[in-house]
């Protein structure tokens, strides 16, 4: 198995529960790991082989940028469904952080996965 590893998307939209969150767009910062065979991948050299990550990147972004829910948590719910849709992905891990929404930290962030 390997690893697709797509490090700090940057993204704004509304996310959280308090006022001035449905109010304002903020900055998420996104990463997520997708574990997949790419024993055939590595032979033919043919992007069909491949777990395209343009394309699920493209679904990320239109996604999290149209959206507008209260919690991370169901942010994450969202987007592993989006990567798992792919038959050829075993394992997804999705992390969200929230760069400077809770007071006094730096950064806030919850990670999940979903395995087949
Ligand atoms: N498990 C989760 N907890 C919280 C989430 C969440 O998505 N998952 N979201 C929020 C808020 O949207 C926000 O991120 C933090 O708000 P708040 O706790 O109010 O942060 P502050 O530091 O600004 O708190 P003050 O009391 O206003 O100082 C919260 N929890």
């Amino acid at each position: 198995m390997s690893t697709i590893y797509v490090e700090k998307l940057e993204i704004y939209t509304i996310l959280g529960i308090k006022q001035e969150e449905r109010e304002n767009k903020q900055k998420l910062l996104i990463d997520y790991w997708i574990e997949t065979d790419i024993s055939k991948a590595m032979l033919s050299d043919d992007i069909e082989d491949c777990v395209n990550y343009r394309t699920i990147n493209k679904e990320i972004l239109s996604t999290v940028a149209n959206s507008s829910f209260n919690t991370i948590e169901r942010l994450l719910g969202v987007l592993l469904d989006i990567i798992m849709q792919e038959a050829s992905i075993e394992k997804a891990t999705v992390k969200i952080a929230k760069p400077g929404a809770l007071r006094y930290a730096k950064n806030v962030s919850i990670t999940a996965s979903r395995e087949r």
